[in-house]
């Protein structure tokens, strides 16, 4: 599905170079649901957007899908954002004139076709993420949690190969960001969804199938859940502690 081999970012500020990412390489199975978890400042969001094509880097490859990213076009990239990729981010990006339904069709929008394939799939993800009762709501009118999951099932309406989340459930509470990450279940049960979600919060991250871990830029370890949450979340914890670094 997805991989990521030595992979190098550097930031120039003035005539100063910041590499912030290392050479780090990692696989993403299909219907695998992957945290990256690491320190302030430690690439997570920088990795994240060269995966999302948002941002070039200077050495390493990704593979999605069985394409490599590197040197694809612009409208070729665009076209992978919205077709291959679903997005979740931390302050949900959900258009404040549009209802739920309309929101959770604006990829089919932007791909030009709303057909009636289309508004069955988003009456499907409607239901499959229990918020029927809000489907004509706009944004303003729902709650955070709602509003998170909306953009959950918006980031599936292509049927998209990876969902990337950055921080989906930073903006919550923790009741609400456990109804995200179920969510996320959900969509990996039903749909297959494969999940790749950056997160600061080791209980959110608890709920995945394995957390990388990275540090200065490089995996420090890749940890897999092998028994019940509540040890692998314990473990996320202590080794989090280890790793040391503003969290
Ligand atoms: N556009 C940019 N230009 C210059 N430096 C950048 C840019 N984006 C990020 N950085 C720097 O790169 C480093 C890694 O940033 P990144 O946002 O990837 O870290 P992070 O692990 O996601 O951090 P956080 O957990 O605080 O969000 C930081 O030192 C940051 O200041």
């Amino acid at each position: 599905m997805l991989y990521v081999k030595d992979l190098y970012k550097t930031y120039m500020i003035g005539k100063t170079e910041y590499s912030v990412l290392k050479g780090p390489g990692f696989h993403v199975a299909n219907g695998e649901f992957v945290a990256v978890m690491g320190p302030s400042g430690s690439g997570k969001s920088t990795l994240l957007n060269c995966i999302s094509c948002y941002i070039p880097f200077e050495k390493g490859s990704i593979t999605l899908g069985g394409k490599q990213i590197a040197n694809l076009k612009e409208e070729e990239l665009s076209k992978i954002r919205n077709e291959k990729l679903g997005f979740v981010f931390q302050d949900f990006m959900l258009l404040d004139g549009l209802t739920v339904r309309e929101n959770i069709l604006v990829p089919r929008i932007i791909k030009g076709s709303v057909d009636k394939e289309s508004e069955e799939r988003a009456d499907q993800l409607i239901s499959l993420f229990r918020i029927e009762h809000i489907a004509g709501k706009y944004p303003a009118e729902i709650s955070g949690g709602e509003r998170q999951r909306t953009a959950v099932a918006r980031s599936l309406i292509n049927n998209p190969l990876m969902i990337l989340a950055d921080e989906p459930t930073g903006n919550l509470d923790s009741k609400s960001g456990r109804t995200v990450i179920e969510s996320f279940e959900n969509a990996r049960k039903q749909m297959g969804a494969t999940i790749l979600m950056v997160t600061h919060d080791s209980f959110s991250a608890s709920f995945c199938d394995r957390v990388i871990l990275l540090r200065d830029g490089v995996i420090y370890r890749q940890l897999e859940k092998m028994g019940e949450r509540e040890a692998f979340h314990s473990l996320l914890l202590d080794t989090m502690k280890e790793m040391g670094g503003e969290q």
